[in-house]
């Protein structure tokens, strides 16, 4: 069974369509990252995944069961990109009345509000109202509160939006610590956080699936080195570059990187015949990485 299968999803907002003939699957295994510029749809099939909209037209079946049916309670959770903590109750009071929602006795709701307060390393604030606690620590609460009862699948959208890197990382952590038992799709903008978390990219634009690529396959076939340079005379650079043995093709990125196409198991022996030419030339580099980055598997024109 698919754990979500969108075929034909349509969705407008009176003339405009946010999500245009959408269809996928998701199977099981590693998280999923949901990308696409503003607007491009991404939180309006997070809804209609919830059950909270209904597309015009087209079928979505999640975990084996329509959106918003009784059976997916505790099976899925979301944490919505503008998710808000009740200003009057402390967190563990909220977080134990959601999992009282779920049909936890009121000992047991309470063990598991501090359970998933533990998993975000929050247990000490378990007292405080949302108004004590800083952005992050609120969005991680937020998590928490997605992660009551165990569900299979947990749609992120937007989790670490307006974060700091320290809490950034720590939900990136806690997202890796749970991937082999709970299935995550995460929506964000930060391609650099996916894809040190996700194992496979759906790209949506207007509405419409326009890519979907398994992060660590993307390049099967072809091998890829990219460089970043400190300092260097692009000019000269990348014609020798592309004279290296073994290299069929080297781009120049608009982030001003050199993405070298190359034979495969090529890496190694290229990544020393790179080094030795920058020595020669006296040029620095800031970053040499055997693959490409998520952004340039996205955008380059050869993908
Ligand atoms: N309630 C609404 N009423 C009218 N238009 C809407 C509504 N919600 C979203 N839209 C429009 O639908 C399109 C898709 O919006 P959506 O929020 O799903 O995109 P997104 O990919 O999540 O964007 P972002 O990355 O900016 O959060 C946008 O053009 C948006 O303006």
């Amino acid at each position: 069974m698919s754990l979500i299968k969108c075929d034909q999803v349509s969705l407008s907002y009176g003339s405009h369509r946010a999500l245009d003939c959408l269809s996928f699957t998701v199977e099981s295994g590693g998280p999923v990252a949901l990308v696409g510029p503003n607007g491009a749809g991404k939180t309006s099939l997070f809804s209609c995944l919830c059950g909270y909209q209904r597309p015009d037209s087209g079928s979505i079946s999640v975990l084996g069961h329509a959106p918003g049916s009784a059976a997916l309670a505790g099976r899925l959770a979301a944490l919505p990109q503008d998710a808000k903590l009740d200003a009057r109750f402390s967190i563990k009071a909220q977080l134990t009345y959601f999992a009282r929602l779920q049909g936890m006795s009121a000992k047991q709701a309470q063990t598991e509000a501090m359970r998933v307060l533990a998993l975000v390393d929050l247990e000490g604030i378990a007292d405080k109202q949302p108004s004590e606690l800083s952005h992050g620590m609120n969005k991680r609460v937020s998590i928490a509160q997605a992660l009551l009862g165990n569900p299979e699948l947990v749609l992120l959208d937007e989790p670490t939006a307006g974060l700091d890197p320290a809490n950034t990382k720590a939900i990136r952590e806690l997202i890796k610590s749970l991937k082999d038992q709970t299935q995550f799709m995460i929506s964000s903008h930060n391609l650099d956080e996916l894809e040190k978390l996700c194992s496979s990219v759906l790209y949506i634009d207007k509405g419409q699936l326009t890519k979907s690529m398994a992060v660590e396959s993307a390049d099967a076939g072809v091998s890829y080195l990219t460089l970043k340079m400190m300092n260097a005379d692009d000019q000269t650079l990348l014609p020798a570059l592309e004279r290296l043995t073994g290299v069929s093709k080297v781009e120049q990125t608009a982030a001003g990187e050199f993405v070298l196409q190359t034979q495969p198991r090529q890496g190694h022996q290229l990544e020393s015949e790179v080094l030795q030419l920058l020595s020669a030339h006296g040029w620095q580099y800031r970053m040499l990485l055997n693959g490409r980055t998520l952004e340039d598997s996205l955008f380059s024109a050869s993908s």
